[in-house]
């Protein structure tokens, strides 16, 4: 199925989130808003820092949902509404449909241990426990019994490739160690949400690119549905099935990477990628074109291939391929002229910036 047409998982709709003495002034009780820009503007004149800024967004079940922006653009305010670590200004959260708002103290304790997995870039790790008692940990918070909660963490070490290392502490494991442990013990209540704010980015760039790997690997077995937080622009595009791009607490754009280097939404963006290679970030099904009954090329490749990944067979006079596995998309053809129209832009781009 494409992320279309996979049922909502979880709805942003119109969220703030306002810092300052008053915040609660600016809205009504329905917390409607006529003009955000200007309300926004309104709050920083006074005194208030709008942290978060009319955030609308949904996410689709099984999908990577990434939030990339500079630092202090609002990205962990923002994710941290979504599970109200912190309590929204005004707007609403839905999760399957349910308004997270209107849950109880007590229902949201619920939802947030069994329903939701969350990693942090600090690890957040239990220093004086061994690694197979922080990953067993969440479960014993459920209150599941002792022999349950061992075969559980036994079985998510083992998924993050750690087995072992059961009886280490985490003073004994190395960043990117320790950051699998984090990943196995969010993973340990079977989320079906799984927010992830900056997990890699206190670890050195070759272990980051291993655990980016090893991230899209857990996601094609696992398939949760996952809120990503980055303000690395290249860690984003590997990663996003569609990103959102904050600047000062509001969403720039949203798309999926292609959209987003073929139609940047404004300058900012623009520039944001511009770094970014199209041949990388553009994939074979992003560009194909359905075949309408025409004969099907006789190589074929699979959508999520990269164009530049295609370079050598079409160097090497291969004319166009059968693109496969989009989902529920009917069969497209994707041709080298296509293909070389990116590369014209890429260049056009190069010579401009
Ligand atoms: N508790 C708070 N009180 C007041 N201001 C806050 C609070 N928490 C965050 N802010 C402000 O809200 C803005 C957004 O912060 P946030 O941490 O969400 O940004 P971020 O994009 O996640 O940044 P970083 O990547 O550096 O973590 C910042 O200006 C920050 O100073």
């Amino acid at each position: 199925m494409t992320a279309a047409s996979r049922p909502i998982k979880l709805a942003c709709r119109n969220v703030w989130k306002v810092y300052g003495r008053r915040p609660d002034y600016y809205f009504d009780s329905r917390g409607y808003v006529i003009d955000p820009d200007a309300l926004a503007e309104r709050l920083r004149a006074e005194a208030h820092l709008p942290a978060v800024v009319d955030a609308s967004f949904e996410v689709a079940t099984g999908e990577i949902f990434v939030i990339m922006g500079l630092s202090g653009s609002g990205k962990s305010t923002l994710v941290r509404c979504l599970s109200r670590l912190v309590e929204p200004s005004a707007g609403e959260i839905l999760l399957d449909g349910r308004n997270l708002l209107a849950a109880s103290g007590k229902e949201l304790i619920e939802l947030r241990r069994h329903a939701m997995g969350m990693v942090f870039q600090n690890f957040g790790l239990l220093p004086h426990l061994t690694v197979l008692d922080n990953v067993a940990f969440p479960l014993k918070i459920q209150g599941k019994p002792a022999k349950e909660r061992e075969a559980r963490a036994r079985e998510m070490i083992a998924l993050v490739g750690l087995e072992g290392r059961e009886a280490s502490f985490p003073h004994q494991l190395s960043g990117g160690q320790q950051q699998r442990v984090g990943i196995a013990r969010s993973l340990a209540v079977g989320p079906e949400l799984w927010f992830l704010d900056e997990p890699f980015s206190a670890l050195d760039p070759l272990i980051r690119k291993q655990m980016q790997d090893e991230f899209l690997r857990l996601q094609r077995m696992l398939k949760k549905t996952i809120i990503f937080i980055t303000h690395d622009i290249a860690e984003a595009f590997r990663l996003a099935d569609r990103l959102a791009i904050m600047r000062a607490g509001k969403i720039v754009q949203i798309g999926r990477p292609a959209d987003i280097v073929l139609n940047p939404a404004d300058d900012y963006v623009a520039q944001f990628t511009e770094d970014m290679p199209l041949l990388r970030v553009i994939t074979a099904g992003d560009i194909a074109t359905p075949a309408n009954g025409a004969a099907l090329p006789e190589r074929s490749v699979a959508a999520d291939t990269s164009l530049e990944a295609l370079i050598p067979q079409l160097a090497s006079g291969v004319g166009g391929f059968a693109v496969t596995g989009d989902g529920d998309n009917p069969p497209a053809v994707l041709n080298a002229g296509a293909v070389l129209a990116v590369l014209e832009r890429e260049q056009a781009r190069r010579k401009s910036s």
